[in-house]
């Protein structure tokens, strides 16, 4: 009933005991808190909270439009309605070092396990696109230092990326990447990776955990697990993937009702009534309070 009984420093604990297992960490993106539910269910260790998402999410394009304000807000609904880890995309931490630095503290209230703050340009905007521009190493790493100074539990993670891949090219991703962890990065997420060699050589350069951004019509394909695993990825997400599925199966039921005139076709890959009512614990609250909240949950539908 109502939210996690996990807080979020017990969180933040899994998480760096998750990265320490040795194993691939499968984080999928939830495109809202009822999703992140189902993530949870499924068995999934932690759940990814997309920028791409939140913005989409708000009919806008990832192109730096989210304030922080939104992006906490929405990131701490979806954090506080499961057990698991919540990692959050800050972007590039919404403005100048001094910011960065309030937004680590704004998300730890928010009660995130960790965030990853990136080396482009403002307007940022989706890593796998071209024409991206970075900032110079030293705003980079002031943007790290300032996140990793900010922070007032010692384990909320802060994850360094770098776009520096497409823009300057493999070797210069590799010194960045170094230069990060140096400047107080908990773990690393290489942006548009061409092939698992690249991923190696980042795994290679650097001691702590590196993430993998499977994302989808991206620079890379998607590896499996297993690929990942034999480079040494510590975790990987699934940032849009969720909720293309949910949109792409949005758009084939309306296309079902204006071709059919009914939705009945679709019914069947609905999510029934019941199992809605499942992820929201409907029985929990009708056992809280028979008095008040005295429905019967439907069983088939
Ligand atoms: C991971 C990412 O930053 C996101 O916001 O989810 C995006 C994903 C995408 O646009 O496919 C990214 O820049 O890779
Ligand atoms: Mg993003």
């Amino acid at each position: 009933m109502l939210y996690s009984k996990s807080t979020p420093e017990q969180k933040r604990i899994r998480l760096r005991e998750l990265l320490a297992s040795g194993k691939v960490q499968q984080f999928p993106g939830a495109f809202n808190p009822l999703s992140a539910r189902l993530i949870e269910e499924k068995g999934f260790p932690g759940v990814y909270i997309s920028g791409a998402v939140l913005a989409n999410d708000l009919g806008l394009p990832d192109i730096g439009l989210t304030t922080l304000t939104e992006v906490a807000t929405r990131a701490g609904q979806i954090a506080r309605m499961t057990e698991l880890p919540a990692i959050v995309d800050a972007d590039t931490g919404f403005g100048e070092p001094m910011n960065v630095a309030r937004t680590v503290q704004e998300l730890e209230n928010a009660g995130l396990a960790g965030c990853h703050i990136e080396d482009q340009v403002n307007p940022k905007r989706c890593g796998h696109l071209d024409g991206k521009a970075v900032v110079d190493l030293d705003t980079a790493l002031k943007r790290i230092r300032a996140a990793a100074e900010a922070r007032r539990d010692p384990n909320f993670l802060i994850m360094a990326r770098t776009d520096v891949r497409a823009a300057d090219g493999l070797d210069a991703a590799v010194d960045r990447a170094k230069a990060l962890v140096d400047a107080g990065a908990d773990a690393i997420f290489p942006e548009a990776m061409g092939s698992l060699e690249e991923f190696k050589a980042i795994r290679d350069a650097v001691s702590v955990p590196v993430l993998a951004n499977m994302t989808e019509f991206g620079k890379s394909r998607l590896f499996t697990v297993a690929e990942l695993e034999s480079v040494g990825i510590n975790l990987v997400i699934y940032p849009v993937t969720l909720l293309r599925s949910a949109m792409g199966e949005a758009e084939r039921t309306l296309d079902a009702i204006q071709a059919a005139g009914t939705q009945e076709e679709q019914v069947e890959n609905m999510l029934t009534r019941a199992r809605l009512y499942e992820l929201v614990d409907y029985e929990a609250y009708n056992r809280f309070d028979t008095g008040v909240f005295n429905f019967l949950v439907p069983g088939q539908h």
